[in-house]
């Protein structure tokens, strides 16, 4: 390996890394840190001094200070670019060989090839994924499985066009270091993918796609623009070829929408309505404040609670008005082998589709390959042979503050089945996670890190705020615990006995008793990986 003046690469070094932890991406990794790292720290900072005021009695609201980019007219995002502009089908998915092809053949418009909410970030996730990517794009992909089944992409030219999700910028890559300092996890997949592939892209008409997660801020929306330039100037790629769609699933970014679209324009390829996390950032931050903020069962929170709609409605609005793309949210539902359950998952999935498309979304996300043809008959329904219907204004929505902060008004119970399901769900979940499977069907629906920290953050703000379940039961400590061992004899009986459940156990109790609240499971998970 080639590596550069105060890069080191910790972790081991199999067969083709060098191809990808190319000298020129290791040097692009070093620029980035030494002139991002520092803001980025800063940024991180700033989230937890807004969950202290809002602790301390404060809330959300739109910002006075960006008001005039907000009231501007005059500003649109870029126009769409190659392989962007229909869309009204994505599939999501880890980038592990198999999936890859799977998810490029599925007959979806756009595969977001998932380095975060999917992935476990395992070093050979991590650089296993970005050699997929690259082997998928010079064509030379093949698999075959265990079962000795053949995989290869299809000839018909109907790939889906790749969008990369890099980490959320609060996870570190501890394998790469710079100046002895551990690496953004989002700026190493950012680097290492634009470096192998961004050039290639630009070769075939597409270019270098991503998807950002977990912002919180339009400053944080920034620091990726600029880590765009960076990128851009480094590898000599014209500027404005990358694209990205930022996904609004936090609670703050709810409210600075139109500024983020701003500070990325040239690069914006539009929003997406990150539903599970936004639903667990409503909890995160206003996990201290009592009834107000207390959400029923996870399972009853649909889309269509008025906290939730007045989000997609405010997203759609925003998007069309400045040019952009709106794309549609994860159905969590995945074709089972019971067939009242499939006929179920399938209704479901056509009536969240259905309503996405009418509200005027551009497209919207699946989790399997099953549920491409359901989303996109959804759509087809609305768009004809319209690409988009970026042109659809809706200015027939006004959404205020007061809208995106009533959850008060959410309708639902808290029940012993919800509790008892946040806790098998977490700890079924956080064993995959810890195996390097960071994306697993679990009672019918596609769970990943972001239905999962709900499971535990929910548990956790239940028992903060002495919660009674429906049937009269006070949630307490003991209850929890109980459950948790019950749940996991469960499990284990289920599924067998090896794997990591005691790992699994460990780490829920953390997560979902601890006084002090954890930020992100992954990064409490992370802690526990090589
Ligand atoms: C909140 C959010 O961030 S959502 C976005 C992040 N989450 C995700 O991306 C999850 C995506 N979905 C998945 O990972 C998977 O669908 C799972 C893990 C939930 C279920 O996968 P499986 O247990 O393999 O399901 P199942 O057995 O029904 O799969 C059937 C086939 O479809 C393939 N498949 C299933 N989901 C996907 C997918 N998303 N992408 C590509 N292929 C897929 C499987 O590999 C399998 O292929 P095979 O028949 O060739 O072996
Ligand atoms: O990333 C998507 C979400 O819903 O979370
Ligand atoms: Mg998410």
């Amino acid at each position: 390996m080639d590596v550069p003046d105060g890069v080191q690469v910790t972790g081991p070094i199999e067969d083709r890394y060098d191809e990808v932890l190319s000298r020129d991406a290791l040097e692009l990794v070093a620029r980035l840190h030494r002139e991002l790292d520092g803001r980025r720290r800063e940024l991180l900072a700033r989230r937890g001094e807004r969950v202290r005021q809002i602790a301390d009695g404060g809330t959300l609201d739109f910002l006075e200070e960006t008001r005039s980019v907000r009231e501007d007219p005059d500003w649109q995002v870029a126009a769409p670019a190659p392989g962007l502009v229909d869309r009204r089908v994505e599939i999501t998915g880890p980038t592990d060989r198999k999936m890859t092809i799977n998810a490029l053949n599925s007959g979806a418009k756009v595969w977001l090839a998932d380095h975060e909410d999917a992935n476990t970030p395992l070093w050979e996730n991590v650089v296993g994924g970005q050699l997929n990517l690259l082997d998928s794009i010079t064509g030379d992909i093949d698999f075959t499985s265990p079962e000795g089944k053949e995989y290869k992409l299809r000839s018909d030219g109907e790939l889906a066009t790749i969008v990369v999700r890099p980490r959320g910028w609060h996870l570190p890559e501890k394998h790469v270091l710079v100046d002895g300092e551990p690496t953004s996890g989002g700026l190493v997949d950012y680097a290492l993918y634009l470096t192998a592939c961004g050039q290639r892209q630009l070769d075939r008409g597409l270019g270098p796609y991503f998807y950002l997660p977990k912002m919180e801020s339009h400053l944080e929306a920034r620091l990726w623009n600029e880590a765009f330039l960076i990128g851009q100037d480094h590898l000599g790629l014209p500027r404005g070829t990358i694209r990205a769609t930022v996904l609004i699933e936090t609670y703050p970014a709810a409210f600075e929408m139109e500024e983020i679209l701003y500070e990325l324009r040239e690069h914006s390829a539009g929003l997406n309505a990150g539903r599970w996390d936004y639903m667990f950032s409503v909890i995160k931050c206003f996990r201290t404040r009592g009834r107000d903020y207390l959400l029923p069962d996870r399972n009853s929170v649909t889309m269509t609670v008025p906290f939730m709609r007045a989000y997609t409605e405010l997203l759609v609005r925003t998007c069309h008005k400045r040019g952009a793309h709106a794309i549609g949210g994860m159905a969590a539902f995945i074709p089972s082998k019971d067939e009242e359950r499939n006929a179920l998952a399938f209704t479901k999935l056509t009536e969240d589709k259905t309503r996405e498309a009418g509200d005027g979304f551009d497209g919207s996300w699946v989790a399997h390959p099953g549920m491409v043809e359901a989303c996109r008959e959804a759509f087809d329904k609305v768009l004809g042979d319209r690409p988009n219907q970026r042109d659809r204004l809706r200015e027939d929505v006004h959404v205020t503050a007061d809208d995106l902060l009533d959850v008060r008004s959410t309708p639902g119970e808290i029940t012993e089945h919800g509790l008892r399901n946040n806790v098998a769900v977490g700890i079924r979940y956080l064993e995959s996670w810890l195996r390097g499977s960071g994306a697993v069907g679990i009672f019918g629906l596609m769970e990943d890190a972001a239905t999962a920290e709900i499971s535990r953050s929910q548990v956790w703000q239940w028992l903060d705020n002495d919660v009674v379940l429906a049937d009269g039961t006070q949630v307490t400590t003991e209850l929890v615990e109980t459950m948790i061992g019950e749940e996991l004899d469960k499990a284990r009986e289920e599924l067998g006995p090896e794997g990591r459940w005691d790992d699994a156990r460990a780490l829920y109790t953390e997560l979902a008793l601890a006084d002090e609240y954890a930020d992100f499971l992954t990064l409490s998970a992370y802690e526990r990986m090589p």
